[in-house]
């Protein structure tokens, strides 16, 4: 993909992941040549016993995978979304499912034993290996570790942090005060992860031993620089965010419907996650109105979900007979979003020098509008500024800084030779050939100071701007010889007989 080319919108890749169950159910199904997950639905008789298995859901998803095996499901699912953020785009990888799913395992894992490490752990070791491998790609990488927990927003690499707070602006959304800690190595952040994973809300239900109470958002931050003079665009930057969403509960069946801290936390989650099912509705149904501020995690998934990022979710499924319903109910959410689309950027960060320049040519477009305008008030008109690039500035800079030193060099060197009268006053010149000679010619060559001009002509060409480097030439002052030679050496030449000859062409 060339650098700095827009992508056409891109849809969210669904994935689905089958948790191992003892009891599996009869009437869920998968067809792994169309990756479709089907479930059978029971068609009832008049409010009677059900009849038959006679209606079918049919949930198209891009790929489904039933291994145990972390290594493999990251292969399959998350290399090639980690590639796409090391190249420096935007990426969002979400595992989302019911309590007990498996979204924890899959995302997290257990970082005791290697095998069974989950995607985190794995896309910190995708990223070192890129970055030992490619020393010269100069990646930095900063880690952020966010938890919204009943609506609140806290830092899981700060323990200190207060309920910190979202900031939307330009259409970017930023959490003020979240750390982002800069990680040199692969133990780094992977020690960043293992300390932040320890502050994450966890209970205990009649589901799950240890049930996320919280939606939890890894970042991973990359700016790479990709050589400061190559380029106008040198630093590439894109973000990783692995979204590990809390699962959605039926109170009866996690036992937390008695009331307790528990229960306000189940139905803080059941709220959070309906608020983005209606947030991928509205967009889904292409309404103007997208509610994505009522609640944290919608958001914080909006550049996500219709914004400048690839985005995946991997839908984990737990296919008992007891969960069915909440199956049907997170695989509709997963086709929902199957269908959106997002857009994909390379992100480059204009770098201080680029805007500097930027700046220089608007300031350049200001002062010739006012000439302009100072030209037409005095009856000049006909005069155009229009070949004074940013180039052609930055040489007449250059041109004038050299023109003053030389001048005043010129001077020095003359008058202590007795050559020249030291000049008081410099004289305007705008352009021309002057000549000098050791029998005492007056010099001075005035930084010019009025506008971009050439006496000869109306309008100055793209050769002449370039005429602007001033010529110093010297020859033996012997009318004899015609042989000019170029550069201030003269100096050694001064207590001969020579003469110099200055030629320059400014427009000023
Ligand atoms: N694919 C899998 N292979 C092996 N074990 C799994 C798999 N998925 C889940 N498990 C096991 O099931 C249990 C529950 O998984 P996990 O905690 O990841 O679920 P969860 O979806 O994160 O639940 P919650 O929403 O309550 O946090 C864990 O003990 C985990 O090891």
């Amino acid at each position: 993909m060339p650098s700095g080319e827009p992508l056409s919108s891109i849809g969210i890749k669904v994935h689905v992941r089958i948790r191992p169950t003892a009891k599996p159910s009869p009437m869920f199904h998968i067809e792994d040549q169309t990756n479709t997950v089907l479930i059978d639905l029971l068609k009832q008789n008049g409010g009677g016993a059900p009849e038959s298995f006679v209606d079918q859901i049919a949930f198209s998803v891009n790929s489904i995978t039933q291994s145990t095996d972390q290594s493999e499901v990251y292969e399959s699912c998350g290399r090639a979304l980690v590639k796409d953020f090391l190249e420096g785009y935007n990426a969002t990888f979400i595992a989302y499912g019911q309590v007990g799913s498996g979204k924890t395992y899959t995302m997290a894992g257990d970082m005791k034993v290697n095998a069974h490490r989950g995607f985190i752990a794995r896309a910190i070791h995708q990223i070192f290996e890129e970055k030992e491998a490619d020393p010269g790609s100069g990646i930095v990488l900063y880690i952020s570790y966010l938890e919204i927990y009943q609506e609140g927003m806290y830092d899981l690499l700060n323990q200190r942090s207060k309920d910190l707070m979202i900031i939307e602006e330009s259409g970017y959304v930023y959490i003020r005060g979240l750390a982002k800690i800069p990680v040199e190595t692969e133990a780094q952040a992977l020690m960043c992860f293992s300390e932040g994973e320890k502050q994450r809300s966890y209970a205990c239900h009649q589901i799950n031993q240890v049930s996320s109470r919280s939606h939890t958002i890894f970042t991973l931050c990359m700016e790479k620089r990709v050589g400061r003079f190559k380029t106008e665009y040198d630093t590439v930057v894109a973000k990783l965010n692995l979204v590990d969403l809390a699962g959605f509960e039926r109170l009866k069946k996690t036992n937390t419907s008695t009331g307790g801290r528990m229960r306000v936390e189940a139905c803080s989650i059941n709220k959070s996650l309906c608020l983005l099912e209606q947030a991928v509705y509205a967009i889904k149904q292409g309404q103007e109105y997208v509610p994505f501020r009522q609640s944290k995690i919608s958001i914080i998934l909006k550049e996500a979900l219709s914004g400048n990022c690839r985005t995946e979710l991997i839908l984990c499924l737990w296919p008992e007979e007891y969960f069915l319903d909440e199956t049907i109910k997170a695989s509709r959410f997963a086709q929902r979003l199957k269908v959106l689309r997002t857009f994909s950027i390379h992100n480059k960060k204009i770098d201080c020098c680029v805007l500097n320049e930027r700046r220089h040519a608007q300031e350049i477009a200001n002062l010739q509008q006012e000439l302009a305008l100072k030209d037409a008030l005095q009856g000049r008109p006909g005069l155009s500024f229009d070949d004074l690039t940013l180039e052609n500035y930055s040489l007449y800079s250059r041109s004038l800084k050299y023109l003053c030193e030389l001048n005043m060099q010129l001077e020095k060197v003359l008058s202590e030779h007795g050559l020249v009268e030291p000049i008081e006053e410099p004289q305007e010149t705008e352009s021309g050939v002057g000549e000098l000679t050791n029998q005492g010619f007056h010099v001075g060559i005035a930084p010019p100071h009025a506008r971009p001009h050439n006496p000869s002509a109306s309008k100055p060409s793209p050769d002449e701007i370039h005429c602007s480097h001033l010529m110093l030439d010297y020859k033996e002052a012997d009318p004899s010889n015609d042989v000019w030679e170029t550069g201030s050496s003269f100096r050694n030449h001064v207590s001969c007989n020579i003469t110099i000859r200055i030629s320059f062409c400014l427009f000023i």
